[in-house]
């Protein structure tokens, strides 16, 4: 059988506070009836995937779209057909949301997101959802009370929302230590806390998730934390990728876009295999390797996330 080739515009749209998203049930009738989904449908001949988008909303919820962000892109083999969810982030539009074809529509927080049931293609675009546009990766230091402070700052300031521990030069003792200040730091915020350590040391400390080095994440033969838990890796190409996708990480960093002092020696990716490897990814991807905040959106205009870095929110 020769599988449809299905492409697909869909949208989050996020409620002006961000903390909630607009699902739509489809109806009992259709394929995948009864599930819950992100509002869109298929592109018409010659469309782009926001001339779609523009379309799909006014034809399903009644509102006209201002502006959209590119937020994933996910392919997908279902038994039928190979469908490619174009997926954007909208935050501005005009009119009232309602379900013009009948459908049940609903205003859900992200918290709660886990509670609706979605096609199974859905899972890595719930994920970019949940993310925020920046990852933070702590830079090595001696003291804790200045990487607190460091720490704070880029959480208040710059309002980071998600933190990776890496400090390589800790022992294990100092690490957890260092561990249960920045959780309950972070806690304070509102922002996940993701170790970059032996998976195990989740037993030891609540933190949100595990960081795996792409080291780490090459021994491994199945996913080393539970569901409820965050799980990241470093990437540097389509293997490791891969691996990723096999013992199902959620999200990757991928590195290096560019030189970074902290990688000399490094062949950076540039933003051309960039692309391409993260269109392979279908999940979310950071970009990481000599970012500043202004990269973000080139970023995630090439399908990205968002960046992730040390010194740009380390001072
Ligand atoms: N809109 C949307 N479609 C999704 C999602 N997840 C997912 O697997 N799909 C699949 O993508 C395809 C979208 O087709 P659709 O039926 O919405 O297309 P459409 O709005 O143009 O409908 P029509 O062709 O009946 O007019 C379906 O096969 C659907 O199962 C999602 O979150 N949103
Ligand atoms: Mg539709």
């Amino acid at each position: 059988m020769i599988k449809r080739r299905v492409h697909v515009a869909a949208a989050a749209i996020f409620s002006s506070d961000g903390q909630e998203v607009l699902l739509a049930r489809r109806p009992s009738i259709v394929d995948q009836g009864g599930l819950w989904e992100f509002p869109g449908g298929k592109l018409a001949p010659y469309e782009t995937g926001f001339e779609a988008l523009k379309r799909e909303l006014h034809e399903e919820l009644g509102i006209t779209i201002k502006r959209a962000q590119p937020l994933i892109r996910v392919p997908h083999e279902y038994p039928d057909k190979h469908v490619l969810l174009d997926v954007w982030q909208v935050h501005e539009f005009e009119g009232e949301p309602y379900g013009r074809e009948g459908q049940a529509v609903r205003w859900v927080g992200l918290d709660d997101l886990f509670n609706y049931a979605f096609p199974a293609a859905n899972l890595p675009i719930l994920r970019a959802v949940m993310l925020p546009p920046e990852y933070l990766i702590s830079a090595e230091e001696e003291e804790d009370t200045r990487f607190l402070s460091r720490l704070e700052r880029a959480l208040g300031e710059d309002g980071v929302r998600l933190v990776q521990l890496r400090a390589k030069t800790l022992d294990e003792s100092a690490y957890l230590e260092r561990a249960e200040k920045s959780l309950a730091l972070c806690r304070d915020y509102g922002a996940r806390l993701l170790l970059n350590a032996d998976p195990g040391l989740l037993d030891k400390v609540d933190a949100h998730g595990v960081h795996l080095t792409s080291e780490r994440l090459m021994t491994l033969e199945r996913r080393p934390v539970a569901q409820g838990k965050w799980l990241s890796a470093s990437t540097h190409d389509r293997v490791q990728l891969e691996q990723a996708t096999r013992i199902g990480c959620d999200f990757v960093t991928l590195s290096p876009l560019r030189t970074t002092p902290t990688h000399p020696e490094a062949a950076p990716l540039g933003w051309h295999d960039f692309q391409q490897l993260v269109e392979y990814a279908g999940m979310p991807v950071y970009a990481l390797g000599g970012m500043t905040r202004e990269d973000a959106n080139r970023a995630r205009a090439v399908g990205a996330q968002g960046i992730a870095s040390i010194r740009c929110f380390w001072r």
